[in-house]
């Protein structure tokens, strides 16, 4: 054995002696295994991610295993799971199949069959490879289309091309727009960052271009602006969706022109600073409903870089969780570990915050949590019980009910975008995961813009 977090194991059964005898056997070979009697006791804990690895019968008075695996699956929960039957036949082996059972075992079950059927299911659903974090300046990510973003950062940070940043609030739009800086010929040049949410719309102007002693009441000195003060370095405009029009057209002029004026001034001043900024809007529809300039939305657009929300990144949760709990663990003494079903509980939460809530989770954990392993039954109510990461598109209302066509390609995209995310970005895993042929499978991809520069 490994010195590895041992892994839960439960099984389930109504039967006590045949309980008693599967525990006993796995945990003769080191497993942390427990049964349960009642399927609608074990479900909930199930999907809270509790156990690892789930083993259930058949025929069980209160519930049937493939109804306990439906409602499983049903609330989105990938645990591998193991049916023992004595009646196996071919009709329960398809369902077991389609229900993406890991292995089916018949009755009677030897014990050197069961430990070695388990340790090769629990072998198979290992993290994978892929989940080995890569980096960007202070950035990390396990995830495969964040590692898509940092090849695209790394190509375009040397030029001088702007860049618009799109994502939710807390998805590291600031860490990104840092790490293009970083990675380009300006580093050794000032970042400054505004943001255009945070500052009372009648200051922006003075802040974003400075102003002239008097300019207005309380202006009683000189003062440069941000675009001046980056100088040759970046400027970061957060929160660009928030600009009133007026300063829109402001804007506008400085980047067609490199010219701006400081309040209440008369001399033209040059700007030569790179201009990167983020939204967690969506844009283009502020540009249709008339609250955004579209000239200006394309001349910022240049490049854009979407980052998916966490939710959306199941290899960066317990990566990103760890490194937190690393950073802020008290000093002197070991930072914490997440079990395992520590990690699928996170990943079944739907962190609205993004990457910013999980580190204020973390942090509190850090300095809350005394022993050396963080179990999922540690995780607070919140992440625990809070709304589940949607798994799947929720059924439309009639009336906003789609084409068949566009039903399709959603359920299309939808399907393969999964697929990718179980095969931790591997096209090849991902096709062989959906049964179909890899170049069919790349070329659905592509037309649903789920490649990568590093696929082609
Ligand atoms: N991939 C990552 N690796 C390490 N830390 C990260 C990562 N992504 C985000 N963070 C951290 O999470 C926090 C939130 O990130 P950031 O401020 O960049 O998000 P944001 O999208 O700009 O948020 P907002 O929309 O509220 O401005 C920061 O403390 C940042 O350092």
């Amino acid at each position: 054995m490994t010195d590895s977090p041992r892994q839960k194991i439960l099984f389930i059964d109504d039967i006590p002696s045949f309980c008693e005898e599967v525990v006993s056997n796995l945990r003769s070979e080191q497993h942390d295994a427990q049964s349960m009697l009642s399927p609608l006791e074990a479900i909930p804990k199930i999907v809270r991610g509790e156990f690892d690895l789930v083993i259930t019968t058949l025929v069980i008075a209160e519930m049937g295993g493939f109804e306990i695996i439906r409602r499983i699956r049903g609330a989105g929960c990938r645990v591998p799971i193991i049916i023992i039957t004595a009646f196996g036949t071919d009709q329960s082996a398809i369902e077991a199949a389609r229900l993406g059972v890991a292995d089916y075992l018949t009755k009677p079950v030897e014990k050197n069959e069961l430990i070695a059927r388990v340790r090769r299911v629990l072998a198979d659903h290992a993290p994978r490879e892929p989940e080995r974090p890569k980096s960007l300046a202070r950035m990390i990510s396990g995830d495969w289309q964040m590692g898509a973003i940092f090849e695209k950062v790394k190509t375009i940070a040397p030029s001088d091309t702007r860049v618009l940043i799109l994502g939710e609030t807390g998805s590291g739009k600031q860490l990104l727009a840092h790490a293009i800086h970083q990675q380009s010929r300006r580093s050794q040049e000032p970042f400054v960052e505004v943001n255009c949410a945070a500052i009372p719309a009648n200051l922006l102007e003075s802040e974003l271009f400075g102003h002239e002693e008097g300019a207005f009441t309380g202006a009683s000195k000189r003062r440069i602006g941000r675009f001046e003060a980056a100088g040759k370095g970046t400027i970061f405009l957060d929160e660009i969706g928030e600009l009133s029009f007026e300063l829109q057209s402001k804007l506008l002029h400085v980047l067609d022109s490199g010219k701006f004026t400081r309040v209440g001034g008369s001399n033209d001043m040059f700007s030569q600073a790179r201009l990167v900024s983020a939204t967690n809007r969506d844009l283009m529809k502020e540009v249709e409903a008339g609250r955004f300039r579209s000239d200006l939305y394309y001349r910022l657009n240049v490049i854009s870089i979407e980052l998916p929300p966490l939710r959306d990144r199941p290899g960066d949760i317990g990566i990103l969780a760890q490194h937190f709990i690393n950073q802020f663990a008290p000093e002197g003494q070991p930072p914490p570990t997440f079990t395992p079903s520590a990690v699928e509980a996170m990943r079944q939460y739907n962190w609205p915050g993004n990457v910013r809530e999980l580190q204020n989770f973390a942090e509190q954990l850090a300095v809350l949590h005394q022993a050396p392993r963080i179990e999922a039954t540690d995780l607070p109510a919140r992440v625990l019980h809070g709304k589940p990461a949607p798994k799947a598109a929720s059924q439309p209302a009639p009336s906003e009910r789609l084409p068949f066509r566009e039903a399709r390609d959603q359920f299309e995209k939808d399907y393969l975008l999964k697929a990718i995310q179980e095969a931790g970005g591997n096209m090849a895993e991902g096709a062989r995961l959906a049964g179909m042929d890899r170049g069919q499978f790349y070329r659905l991809a592509k037309r649903h813009g789920l490649t990568s520069n590093a696929d082609e």
